[in-house]
């Protein structure tokens, strides 16, 4: 049987359902197509950190686009509170990025530099002075950009949440429900095949993780997105033994409530094998305690495996699809994909639902309120695809 939606999002996601909350909150008649379980896949996998913006160039788009999706999580988490009853989880504890060798701690002093002259509240920590923060550190530290706004989520709690919150405000939620290709007629984008037949709509987001690329091509739009395989664990230590995340360039420590910790950071791309590595998690172990030494002595909880999003130039692909009328795309999204949901849920509802003219409007507001705010929408666009006219 065929149906005919305002808008039909491809991907049950942190993202797809980010996007489907803030549609269906304009009204607008929204299903979610999800192949598995809503969440299930990179966003199940996610340690929800809120900071993973210290790795990037503050100057950037990427740097812009977070410190906005940043700012909407506050009300985004009292607004979804009151809504479902769903808590995110939502603390503001800050992140030490730790420097291990002298390469570091020169980088991060000068983002803690970069950082500051960008209006963050962003220092640089001696070695002594990280300790007094969080005495479980080990001692080989060099020290540590601090970064007190980031903090943190539960991340398949706010998954959770929006798929909630867009259910209450009227959007379908299908599950077990595959895309199986989208419907093109005279280079306008009608629908979707799923396994139940046809669906219809006047528009389509694809917002299907690293899956997106797949989703694309069979149209003969190209989409590169790879995806970077992460091997986790979590443990269970004594509450209080950790109060900030820790991360560096191989590892990162995130205290959970009730005493987890979620350990995480390899990075091997190119694989879609989710299984997790023995190896993989022995050698994360290892450089787990090298930070935080008695984390050897936590009891052992579980361990898991996610696949990053990553696209060509590490920048996630939003908006509209050259070439396809009613097609857009939110995707590639990375290591950041729980962080910048709020602003891709915003962002697209404002393309697909108001048009490019209220879209501009809401960059000029952002401008209005520090210049080079809007910054990041040139960078992101998918129009940068360079996708060639449509066929069909
Ligand atoms: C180990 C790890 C740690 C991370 N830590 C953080 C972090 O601390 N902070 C942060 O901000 N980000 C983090 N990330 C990144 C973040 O998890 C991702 O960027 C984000 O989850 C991407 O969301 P998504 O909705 O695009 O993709 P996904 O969560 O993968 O969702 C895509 C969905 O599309 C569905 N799908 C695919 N194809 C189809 C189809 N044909 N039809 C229907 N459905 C389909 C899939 O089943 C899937 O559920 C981490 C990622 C990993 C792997």
């Amino acid at each position: 049987m065929s149906r005919m939606d305002d808008v039909i999002v491809i991907g049950g996601g942190v993202i797809g359902c980010s996007i489907a909350y803030q549609l269906a909150g304009r009204g607008l008649a929204v299903t979610v197509l999800e192949r598995g379980r809503l969440g299930g896949e990179a966003t199940a996998a996610a340690a929800g950190m809120l900071g993973a913006q210290a790795e990037m160039d503050e100057t950037g788009p990427l740097f812009q686009l977070s410190r906005w999706s940043r700012s909407l999580f506050p009300q985004l988490a009292e607004e979804l509170g009151a809504l479902t009853g769903i808590g995110i989880g939502l603390v503001r504890e800050g992140l030490l990025h730790l420097a291990v060798d002298e390469a570091q701690e020169q980088e991060l002093r000068a983002r803690a530099a970069l950082q500051r002259a960008a209006g963050e509240t962003a220092a640089w920590l001696d070695a002594a002075e990280a300790v007094r923060l969080e005495p479980a550190l080990s001692r080989e530290l060099r020290g540590a950009l601090y970064l007190p706004s980031d903090g943190q989520v539960e991340a398949p709690q706010l998954a959770r949440a929006l798929a909630a919150g867009a259910a209450l405000r009227g959007a379908r939620l299908r599950e077990y429900a595959q895309a199986q290709e989208l419907l093109v007629e005279r280079g306008r984008v009608v629908g979707v095949l799923t396994d139940d037949g046809p669906r219809y709509a006047e528009r389509v987001v694809a917002a299907a993780g690293v899956w997106s690329g797949r989703l694309l091509s069979g149209i003969g739009a190209e989409l590169p997105l790879a995806p970077v395989k992460g091997e986790c664990f979590s443990v269970l230590a004594s509450p209080g033994l950790l109060r900030r995340t820790l991360f560096t360039p191989g590892c990162y420590i995130v205290p959970k409530a009730g005493g987890r910790l979620v350990v995480g950071a390899t990075m091997q791309p190119g694989s879609y094998d989710r299984r997790v590595s023995l190896a993989g998690i022995a050698g994360l172990m290892q450089t787990a305690q090298r930070l935080l030494p008695a984390i050897g002595e936590a009891e052992w909880e579980r361990a898991w495996s996610g696949l990053r999003p990553q696209s060509a130039d590490g920048l996630p692909y939003l908006g509209a699809v050259p070439g396809y009328e009613g097609l857009y795309v939110a995707a590639g999204h990375y290591r950041n994909g729980i962080l910048l949901a709020p602003a891709t849920g915003v962002w697209l509802a404002a393309l697909v639902a108001g048009g490019p003219a209220e879209a501009a409007e809401l960059l000029a507001r952002e401008e209005r309120q520090r210049p080079g705010a809007g910054s990041w929408a040139a960078a992101c666009q998918a129009e940068r695809l360079g996708a060639e006219a449509a066929l069909g």
